[in-house]
């Protein structure tokens, strides 16, 4: 008997360690702490209610007595650390952990443009030059000829070392999480010098405005990091007055007229000579008759000219303008020129992102090109006119139905050849300088065109024909098309099959 006692307790004593051990444990448990609390209070009201009835007197103050110590304690504890957690993570105190993990992802660039590995090594270089002393210099009148009067004062003191860009991506990235992971931006390795205007140009989708939101701090990046003025920031530091930013969207209140816009940013940004700035704003963006209209009632393009003049206003080192001019009318898109020439004059960096070519053409001192989130190219737009679209296009007028058989001879003489168009007896297409027939680089001169279409007029299938330099937005075409794959003689390039295509069905129409 004695020994079926003593086997029975070995077991009831192990269970009540293990429910003590795992009631302590749950302790760490805001709920169950909270839970456990409230239930010993009431089993201790009743109990001494039960005992009370024996003349017993067993009720403990909850307050006095080690009741409910442990779940006080613990609670204090799980709720300190939960807030020191959340004020880390607000303060992004773990960013450079979660960065260099993530930087282990597979955010690289499959092959690089010789330009963009240049530009890679220089902000690297740069950045591993970052915590070395430089030499600096004080920018005063920032805003020199435009709508920042401060200068005068001399209140302004920008400091910003000549040896580095105003702003930079270092390897910066963006993956949307959802059902599945989309690559918005992949390592983006870019500087924006002062004094400067880059243009960010790439198809729908290519990650401009992804990059932009990242700079602006909107978003926090996968990967990579942006440096300010020399200085890594976090994303809440981003917003600490070193960047005016023009949204793709107008960021507009409608509620308030234009010039109180115009007066809410300026005591914003801490303008001093609020009417001044606001007048010469005004005048600048040709914004004087609708100054005490309200936002809402604008028309889209004064509303997107509002918004890009309050990108202007202030001296924030680096401006950047989200499509700015669309939807304006050419005088508008010549108020935002201005506007950027003045920034770029009082040594302001702009990245300004564009579908209008015309615009980069006018305004970059060089244009980075993005395709599929990567950075494929980075020259002046001549440059890159010269590599992705150079070339002569020819519109050429064939015998009567005669312009599928015209075309045939042009490929059979020029591979290399891009078909455009064609209209029963009418055909345009492209004859790149530069073009990859086989695996072998053919270079066409002008000399050579006009060599084929004498051929051609020789054959009596030609009529007559015109030559033209090929367009800015062949270009973009032909970038956003580019592949590495080579043309083949029987293949027509991509972007000629979409067109033959279209145009075989137009002709069975
Ligand atoms: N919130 C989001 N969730 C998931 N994917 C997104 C989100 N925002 C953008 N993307 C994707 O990221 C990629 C880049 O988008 P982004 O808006 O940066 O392009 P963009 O170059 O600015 O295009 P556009 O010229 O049309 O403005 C696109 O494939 C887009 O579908």
């Amino acid at each position: 008997m004695a020994t079926l006692h003593s086997t029975a307790a070995i077991p009831r004593q192990a269970t009540d360690n293990a429910r003590w051990t795992l009631h302590k444990v749950f302790l760490l448990s805001p709920q169950f702490a909270l839970g456990d609390a409230l239930l010993e209070i009431a089993k201790n009201t009743v109990q001494a209610q039960v005992l009370s009835r024996f003349g017993m007197d067993t009720y403990k103050n909850p307050f006095e007595t080690d009741l409910i110590l442990y779940h006080c304690v613990a609670l204090v504890l799980v709720g300190l650390f939960m807030l020191l957690l959340n004020l880390a993570i607000e303060y992004n105190c773990f960013d450079h952990w979660i960065c260099s993990w993530r930087n282990r992802a597979v955010l690289n660039v499959e092959m690089e443009d010789l330009e963009v590995a240049a530009e890679r090594k220089r902000v690297e270089a740069s950045a591993r030059d970052r915590d070395r002393p430089v030499t600096l210099h004080t920018i005063g009148n920032i805003n020199a000829g435009f709508v920042d009067t401060e200068s005068k004062k001399g209140s302004i003191k920008q400091i910003v070392s000549p040896m580095c860009d105003v702003a930079q991506c270092v390897g910066l990235g963006r993956t949307y999480r959802g059902v599945t992971s989309r690559i918005a931006l992949k390592s983006l390795y870019l500087g924006i010098p002062p004094g400067q205007c880059t243009a960010l140009l790439g198809q729908n989708g290519a990650g401009k405005s992804t990059t932009f939101a990242l700079l602006s701090g909107e978003l926090r990046a996968t990967c990579g990091r942006v440096v300010l003025n020399g200085s890594a920031v976090t994303s809440r530091q981003i917003c600490s007055g070193l960047i005016s930013y023009c949204p793709q969207s107008d960021a507009l209140d409608p509620l308030l007229t234009v010039t109180q816009t115009l007066q809410f940013y300026c005591r914003l940004r801490g303008i001093a000579d609020v009417n001044e700035v606001v007048k010469r704003t005004l005048q600048t963006f040709d914004l004087r008759k609708y100054s005490r209209q309200r936002c809402g009632t604008l028309s889209g393009g004064n509303r997107r000219k509002l918004c890009t003049a309050v990108a202007f206003m202030g001296r924030a080192p680096l401006v950047l303008l989200d499509e700015p001019t669309s939807g304006m009318d050419p005088g508008s898109r010549w108020c935002v020129a201005r506007g950027v020439r003045a920034a770029c004059a009082a040594r302001r960096g702009v990245l300004l992102s564009t579908h209008a070519l015309e615009d980069a053409r006018v305004l970059a001192s060089r244009v980075a090109l993005l395709r599929d989130g990567a950075l494929c190219a980075l020259a002046p737009l001549d440059q890159c006119l010269q590599r992705f679209g150079s070339g002569h296009v020819v519109s050429a007028r064939a015998e009567r139905g005669g312009a599928a058989r015209l075309w045939l001879e042009v490929r059979a003489r020029a591979p290399q050849a891009q078909l455009q168009a064609m209209h029963h007896n009418t055909l345009q297409f492209l004859v790149p300088t530069k073009a990859n027939v086989e695996g072998k680089e053919v270079v066409t001169q002008l000399s050579d065109v006009f060599r084929l279409l004498a051929a051609l007029q020789g054959t009596a299938e030609l009529d007559d024909y015109t030559l033209n330099a090929s367009s800015l937005d062949q270009m973009f075409l032909n970038f956003s098309d580019r592949s590495d794959r080579t043309i083949t003689a029987d293949e027509p390039p991509m972007s000629a099959r979409r067109n033959s295509d279209q145009l075989e069905s137009v002709t069975a129409l």
